[in-house]
């Protein structure tokens, strides 16, 4: 199973090769103004899903906004580390 870092430190290769058809290389590239709308409508996804969906639906949405959120760190150059100091 992938963990939160297992996912940043495939997310920091991408961007480091930017292959071919990687999601994650567009969605850098398009800035953090992109990313932050991203975000923003990744989160009402995880509220909508928590209030009205099943919890397997709610985890996947989770999932995706964790992933938008690890895309953010890459564009600020920021670290999980950076993050963990503050919880
Ligand atoms: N975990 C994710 C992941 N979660 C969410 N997403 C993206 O976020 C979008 C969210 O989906 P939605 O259901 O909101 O669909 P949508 O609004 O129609 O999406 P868009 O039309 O806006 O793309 C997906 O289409 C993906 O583009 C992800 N994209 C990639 N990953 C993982 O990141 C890694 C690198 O991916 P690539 O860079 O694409 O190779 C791989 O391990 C992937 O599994």
């Amino acid at each position: 199973m992938k963990t939160f870092d297992d996912l940043f430190a495939e997310l920091s290769e991408k961007a480091r090769t930017r292959p071919e058809g990687s999601g994650t290389v567009l969605e850098l590239d398009a800035g953090v103004h992109a990313i932050g709308k991203k975000i923003v409508e990744e989160a009402a996804e995880v509220w909508m899903a928590a209030e009205h969906e099943g919890d397997s639906e709610t985890a996947e949405e989770i999932s995706q906004l964790l992933y938008h959120l690890q895309v953010l760190m890459l564009a600020k150059g920021l670290t999980p580390a950076d993050v963990y100091r503050h919880l």
